[in-house]
């Protein structure tokens, strides 16, 4: 077990190579020297746990980057579809790449079934794979439209995601409240302009 016995001050702590760490331990034992180099005390009473809860935190947030995106999509469904297929609202909470904090928002899903279908609750499961990874907006919009393509060989697929970045509000440029929103999409939805009007008209756009 990790918590306040076990990370030690840096002048007694040979550090991290010399534990047979877990990666937790490992991410704790930085969190803390990060502690340090802020100026904090980390061994004050509100900070003793913090290490292993932002390790831990990470490990919740990340967990994507050990998910293969199209394997989500696995279990699939013949079946002929008359008409397209669209989840909407999905929420997510991602961590921007370039400085480690959350942006977050919804995310939509569409596509048009060739001859097989997918559980509903997969493209939801399919948005949590590519947004628990340190990631851009434009990447995690594209990964949803390349598995759900790999996965169903639909006649297209369409992903848009509506996001707020805490590095544009909380730091740097400080714009609460402007959205990000970021489009992509596979066969007819490319080129289909009335496919891609009643997609945007079924989720409120
Ligand atoms: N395209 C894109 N940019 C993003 C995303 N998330 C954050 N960014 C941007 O990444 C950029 C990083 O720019 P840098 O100049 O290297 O970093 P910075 O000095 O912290 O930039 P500022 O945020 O402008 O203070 C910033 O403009 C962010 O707004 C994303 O999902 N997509
Ligand atoms: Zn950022």
């Amino acid at each position: 077990m990790i918590g306040e016995h076990s990370i030690t001050a840096s002048n007694q702590d040979p550090g991290p190579a010399s534990h047979p760490d877990t990666e937790q331990q490992q991410v704790a034992y930085h969190v803390r020297k990060i502690l340090e180099l802020l100026g904090e005390n980390p061994d004050r009473d509100g900070l003793q746990d913090t290490p292993v809860r932002v390790a831990k935190m990470f490990e919740e947030m990340l967990a994507g980057m050990h998910v293969d995106a199209t394997s989500v999509l696995s279990t699939t469904f013949e079946e002929t579809s008359q008409g397209p297929v669209i989840v909407s609202d999905i929420t997510f909470y991602s961590l921007c790449e370039h400085h480690m904090v959350p942006f977050f928002g919804k995310t939509h899903v569409g596509y048009l079934p060739g001859k097989r279908i997918i559980g509903l609750s997969k493209i939801a499961r399919l948005v949590d794979a590519v947004s628990q990874r340190l990631q851009v907006q434009e990447r995690m919009t594209h990964q949803i439209v390349d598995a759900m393509t790999a996965a169903l060989h639909p006649e297209g697929v369409i992903a848009l995601v509506e996001a707020e970045h805490t590095c544009m509000c909380a730091r740097g440029v400080k714009k609460p409240g402007s959205m990000t929103t970021t489009i992509a999409a596979s066969g007819r939805y490319q080129d289909d302009y009335a496919l891609r009007q009643e997609f945007l008209r079924m989720i409120g756009k």
